[in-house]
Formats: structure tokens, sequence, C-alpha cells
């Protein structure tokens, strides 16, 4: 199970997702009591591994603004968390996830609009438009079948939901903020435990 811990604001909580497992970090540079300067997000880009997905989240951004900050950061992945439209979310060079509401079953049908190289699926927008801490009717996922989508189950996940979730849900990577915090700051042992617990349905299969 692929796992991506987003809202990284500084290198050591970076480097110790890494060294936990995580796949992929997330730099928030929309609206969000997680934003971090893009001028800031590429200082800690580029002490990480090549191979690692380093997303830049973005809500309703503009697409000069984007291209902006994918150049000065060097993220290699843009999340778009809006209303960005089909045609738009397909006009960028590197992998986008584009991120849809799930509120009921017939909010999947937007999946089909979009050509994005993953999904990641989010309950709807509370405070700000994601990193809300909430969390969706995951078994309206277990009736479909997403056989040609990359799908990352999002919202409310932590340590101690985010097995069940892959079980209903069966995604291709789970992706976490609000559940690895502890008083609004990321917090590594929370992270390490959330990684091994998504990692631990694997572990069952191989035994
Ligand atoms: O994390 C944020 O602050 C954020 C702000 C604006 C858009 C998206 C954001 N984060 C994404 O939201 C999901 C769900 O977060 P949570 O685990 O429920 O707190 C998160 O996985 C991020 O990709």
């Amino acid at each position: 199970m692929k796992v991506k811990i987003c809202g990284i604001r500084d290198i050591a909580t970076a480097l110790s997702a890494i060294e936990s497992g995580a796949d992929a970090l997330g730099f928030v540079f929309a609206q969000s009591k997680r934003r971090i300067e893009p001028e800031e997000a590429g200082k800690i880009i580029r002490q990480l591994p090549e191979d690692l997905l380093k997303v830049g989240v973005f809500v309703n951004e503009t697409k000069e603004n984007i291209d902006k900050i994918v150049e000065i950061t060097r993220i290699n992945v843009i999340q778009l968390h809006g209303d960005e439209t089909p045609e738009f979310s397909s006009a960028f060079s590197i992998p986008v996830i584009k991120a849809l509401s799930v509120g009921s079953a017939e909010d999947l049908s937007k999946l089909d609009e979009y050509s994005s190289e993953y999904f990641l699926l989010d309950s709807p927008k509370g405070k700000y438009r994601g990193g809300n801490g909430v969390s969706f009717d995951w078994s309206i996922l277990n009736e479909k079948h997403f056989l040609d989508k990359k799908i990352i189950l999002a919202g409310g996940l932590n340590p101690d939901n985010v097995a069940e979730g892959i079980k209903t849900a069966n995604p291709y990577m789970v992706d976490v903020s609000s559940g690895v915090e502890t008083e609004g700051k990321k917090d590594l042992g929370k992270i390490e435990r959330f990684i091994d617990k998504a990692r631990s349905l694997e572990r069952e299969e191989v035994k």
C-alpha cells in the first residue's frame, strides 16, 4: 500500500516520514493552516530523494502560478483540490492528482470526466477545501470497480481507521494530514504508526 503524508512544513518531518516508509509528501500552496511558501518548500524538496513523489496541493489556482511554483519548488506531481475542470486538469506536463469530493455515490460519475493520472477521493469541503479531518462513507467505493484508475483514499484517515479504510475501499494509495498531527503539528510517532497500520494488511496476506 502506498502512503502520502500531506502538509509537510519542515525538513525533519519530511525525512522522518521517508524513514517511516512514505512514498509521497504533500506541500500545501492553498489557503490552509498548513500552507508553506514556495521558496521554503523548494529548500526542503531539494534535500529529498529524486524518486519520491513531491506533491504540490493547489485549490483553484491559475495555471501560470502553478507552473511558476513547479519551477521554484521542483514538485513532481500537482494535486488539484478545487473546482478545476477536466480541460484545466489535463494542461500540465507533470502528473496530476484530481481531488473529488464524495458526498454520495453519484459524485463518483465525475471520475469518467477527467483523464488525470491519479484521483483523490475526499469528503465534501469543510472550513477549508481539504485537510479537515473528516471521513466520508467508504462503503460507497466498495460497490464500484475502479480497475483502470489509481484511487487515493483521503479524508479523516488516522492510524486507528486506515486499515479499515483500505479493506473497504481497496485504494491504490492512502493520504493523511490531520490524522497524523497532535495539537496542530505533525506527530512523528503517529506518522510511523499510520504507515505501519496501512501496510499491516499486506503482512497478513503474506502469512
Ligand atoms: O491539508 C490541508 O490543509 C489542505 C488544504 C487545502 C486542500 C487540501 C488539503 N489537504 C488534503 O486534504 C486531504 C484530507 O485531509 P485530512 O487527512 O482529512 O486532514 C489530505 O489528505 C490532503 O491531501
